[in-house]
């Protein structure tokens, strides 16, 4: 190495040292009008980038990779690489190099990392980048998301159950982890988000209170209402300790930090999220219900909607409040049309006013901001004129913002370009210099030509030129035919190959009068450009308030829109335990139909009285999930605010939606998956309440059919049997289930039917009350084509098989299940005896759940097994 050190060039070396500071990001490297990448760096952005890859000093001892790209593409470049998870580090030349004799210095101006991105290439404008860091405390976790982008900042803290909830919901590009905490980190949350693994004592309350504290300039957390969580400080704490890592040190627009109330919300976890296909698809182009019920017409609608989905309501009056609203814009097309079409004005007012923030706005963007906050005016005079009073309050609230507008008018020209080098971007009228140096700039123009025609004249060269160019500023030109012609006092400067070029003493003069101007004009126009810019930081909260007003209001107008396009009705919510959906459909099903077929719509009704859990009996394929998932689908858009797809629909609020779908394929599903999906089951058993939902699609169908049966009872019987009378949807394909409703009052028999075709099973759709009698597998094998004879022979078997199952058998085996084990254990001599007998001592019955029951039974006999195997 100290080899190698001696032979390096002085530009290697500081490079060098730049990339001994950030070891893992990617450097880009500014070499003159190049950004360049070495060694490592270089393979892996050649790779992503599809660029070039060659060597320097090959064959010596110093011999290393390179590829590199003009540093104008910069913007074209940087967001693939960040796209592709690398952090990057922006190395910038920080003096001229015309300036210096020695080696430029250079410095890293911006680290930007996935949770970390302003440039528009990288942010999806409905879209929130969020930011995330986790605090792993002795109880809680606490987490802090920030969208850099829009100074929006969040936190909250819980269990490691809520967190993964927020971060599935959340979404983070990015989440920040102390490096003792990664195998913390992994075995909560997986590897669903791009962690970066952080020095640990950045995670310290001192120093995040004070970093907060610093940040706010205020002497206390208590105005944000915060102040009482201590895992969730620590990790707001870290972020901008990050930012500062990266950074990132204008944050003005961070204004104010928000506390995620856990119970202001509906409880979804991450497999809800997930098998309800908020936002995503196991299937990549599938489409999610984010897709079909978004019909919002700005980014910051786009946005929030997002977050009314992630964070559905449960306040009656709030919940009631946005449904008032969608019915005034529903019913009174013209104001909403009017409204929607000056939303649609609104650009991404947020993110611009945290480019104010930040100083990456450029000209071209403070004019549409401008335009933005123009459209305001006319929403605020509607909303506030309408008939609805939380559309009043929102116009009441709207912020016209005269001053900021006018002053942008005044400064700015309208055609203001996006880079302020190009010129003309403050208004003449503005400044009175700048007026006399753009005339004196324009009538050169007019002085060159007259210039020409005069030497032409005097010389009598027809073809004579005046141009300029970087080296030798303004010449003329003269064709190799006429270069007998000049005259004396011209002093030739460059020679081509067809023609000679020549300076004058009155070009010179001019060039430093136009070329000063023009300086000057451009050094005007920064300034006060600059200027007006760090004046608009006053605006900062004001505008934010708008684009948080304008995103609401782009929300509910989108419901409208929703509600009319789709047909959808307003739901009632109220403090009733009961749901009650008449004809309700899947929302994005519905739409995903082939022409002409019509989606089957059905009711469902679920109480704590009388029908509390409801089983969903029908072969594959006839739309036993549409059923379960339309319902969660309804109550979360009813309890987002929304409308619904439903004839009527009245919904006792409801505070937990719990989803659990059963492994779909048993035959590669191992003993773990299903202890896997055992486990996902009894958390739902261990958080229900009396107003949760609860949706169970074949759950146990991932193993034999005896299992499978059992468990489902189990998990039915206790769901039953549990005070919360939790409102339950079970589908399932196992018939036997149907007994229960013979000793359990509450459930009831439903199924999806079907008419059986003489060779053909022909689906209704139609969820009808009563069970199944027979299995449904065999439906399965019609429909697949198998030959007569094997369903026939499969038809009597199946028979032979119920019969030798009944459910009294069944019934009775589960009960008996523990006897058989404990007499089983009398006859052991053995070590492995008082192992089994400590598991047992060691469980509280009073507490164990019959499915906790069955897992530990499950235990116990594995150990058996492996005994009996050695
Ligand atoms: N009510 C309905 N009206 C029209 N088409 C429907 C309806 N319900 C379901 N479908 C169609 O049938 C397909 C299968 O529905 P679904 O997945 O709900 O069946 P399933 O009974 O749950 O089947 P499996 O047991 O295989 O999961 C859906 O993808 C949809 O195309």
């Amino acid at each position: 190495m100290a080899k190698k050190a001696k032979k390096e060039t002085p530009l290697m070396k500081q490079y060098n040292a730049i990339k001994a500071k950030y070891p893992d990001a990617l450097l880009l490297f500014r070499v003159g009008d190049f950004y360049e990448t070495f060694g490592t760096d270089a393979v892996k952005a050649a790779k992503i980038l599809d660029i070039i890859l060659t060597k320097r000093g090959a064959g010596s001892e110093t011999e290393t990779e390179l590829a590199g790209f003009p540093h104008h593409s910069l913007n074209t470049y940087l967001p693939k690489l960040v796209k592709a998870g690398c952090r990057v580090a922006i190395c910038d030349q920080l003096e001229d190099p015309k300036l210096t004799k020695t080696i430029v210095k250079r410095g890293v101006t911006e680290l930007v990392t996935p949770g970390v991105a302003f440039n528009d290439d990288i942010l999806q404008s409905k879209t929130n980048n969020f930011l995330a860091a986790i605090c792993f405390g002795r109880e809680l976790i606490g987490v802090s998301f920030l969208d850099i982008s829009t100074g929006e900042f969040l936190m909250s803290q819980g269990n490691a159950e809520y967190i993964d909830k927020l971060l599935q919901n959340f979404r983070p590009s990015e989440v920040l982890v102390a490096k003792p905490k990664k195998q913390a980190y992994k075995e909560a949350f997986g590897n669903d988000f791009h962690a970066f693994f952080m020095e640990d004592w950045v995670f310290q309350d001192d120093y995040a209170n004070e970093t907060l504290l610093k940040h706010f300039q205020t002497k206390s957390l208590k105005g944000f209402g915060i102040d009482d969580l201590y895992e969730g400080i620590v990790a707001a704490g870290a972020i901008l300790h990050y930012l500062g890592e990266t950074q990132h040190h204008k944050l003005e627009h961070i204004t104010s930090i928000q506390r995620i109330a856990k119970n202001e919300h509906v409880w979804m976890d991450r497999f809800t999220i997930k098998n309800l296909e908020l936002y995503q698809s196991t299937n990549q182009n599938a489409v999610t219900l984010i897709d079909v019920i978004d019909k919002t017409v700005s980014p910051m609608g786009g946005r929030l909607l997002k977050r009314w989905m992630a964070l559905p309501l449960v306040s009656i009056d709030k919940i009631r409040q946005r449904h008032e609203v969608v019915q005034y814009l529903l019913d009174d097309e013209v104001i909403s049309k009017k409204i929607q079409n000056h939303l649609k004005q609104m650009g991404d007012m947020e993110r611009l006013i945290s480019k104010v923030a930040t100083g990456k706005i450029s000209p071209r963007e403070v004019v549409q901001l401008k335009n933005a906050l123009e459209a305001i005016v006319p929403v605020k005079a509607l909303t506030l004129h309408s008939n609805n009073k939380a559309l009043n309050a929102i116009g009441d609230a709207l912020d016209l913002c005269e001053a900021l507008r006018s002053r942008i008018k005044e400064t700015l020209n309208e055609e203001a370009p996006v880079n302020i080098l190009k010129g003309n971007t403050i208004s003449s009228d503005f400044s009175e210099e700048l007026k006399e140096l753009r005339n004196l700039s324009s009538s050169g123009k007019a002085y060159l030509d007259n210039m020409l025609e005069r030497e032409s004249e005097r010389t009598g060269i027809s073809s004579l030129k005046i141009a300029s160019n970087n080296v030798f500023g303004y010449y003329i030109e003269v064709r190799n035919t006429h270069k007998d012609k000049v005259p004396e006092d011209w002093i030739r400067k460059q020679t081509l190959v067809n023609a000679e070029r020549y300076i004058t003493e009155e070009l010179k003069e001019y060039e430093s009068k136009i070329l000063g101007a023009e300086e000057r004009i451009l050094a005007i126009e920064q300034q006060l450009f600059a200027e007006l810019v760090s004046w608009m930081g006053l605006y900062i909260q004001a505008v934010q308030k708008n684009s948080a007003l304008i995103a609401q209001l782009d929300c509910l107008s989108g419901f409208a829109q929703l509600a009319f396009e789709s047909n959808y009705v307003r739901p009632e919510i109220n403090d009733s335990f009961s749901l009650d959906i008449k004809n309700g459909r899947h929302p994005v099903i519905e739409k995903q139909l082939p022409l002409g077929e019509p989606y089957i719509a059905n009711d469902v009704y679920l109480d704590r009285e009388a029908q509390q859990i409801i089983m969903i009996t029908g072969p594959n394929m006839s739309g036993k999930s549409a059923i379960l998932r339309q319902t969660a689908l309804i109550v979360l858009l009813s309890q987002m605010g929304s409308f619904v797809p439903a004839e009527s629909v009245k919904i006792g609020l409801i505070d937990k939606i719990f989803t659990r779908v059963g492994a779909s394929d048993n035959i590669s599903m191992g003993e773990s998956t299903f202890m896997v999906e055992m486990n996902e089951t009894a958390s739902i058993l261990n958080n229900i309440s009396e107003r949760s939902l609860v949706l169970l699609d074949e759950i146990g169908r991932g193993t034999s059919t005896y299992d499978g049966i059992s468990i489902a009872w189990a998990i039915s019987e206790y769901l039953h049997e549990h005070p919360s009378k939790a409102k339950t949807l079970f589908a399932t394909h196992y018939h036997e289930l149907n007994e229960m409703t013979e000793t359990f009052e509450r459930i009831k028999n439903f199924n999806v039917s079907v008419k059986e075709l003489k060779d053909n099973v022909l689906f209704l759709r139609k969820l009808v009350e009563g069970g199944s009698e027979h299995s449904f597998g065999i439906h399965v094998a019609k429909m697949a084509g198998m030959p007569q004879q094997v369903i026939h022979r499969a038809n009597k078997i199946l028979k032979q098989l119920e019969k030798s199952h009944s459910s009294d058998e069944l019934t009775n085996k589960v009960k008996t299940l523990n006897n058989e084990m404990q007499l089983s254990f009398f006859n052991l001599d053995d070590p492995l005896l008082e192992q089994i007998k400590d598991e047992i001592v060691n469980i509280d019955i009073d507490t164990l759940t019959p499915v906790e029951a069955l897992m530990k039974l499950n235990e116990i006999k594995r150990m058996l097994l492996k005994k009996k195997q050695a």
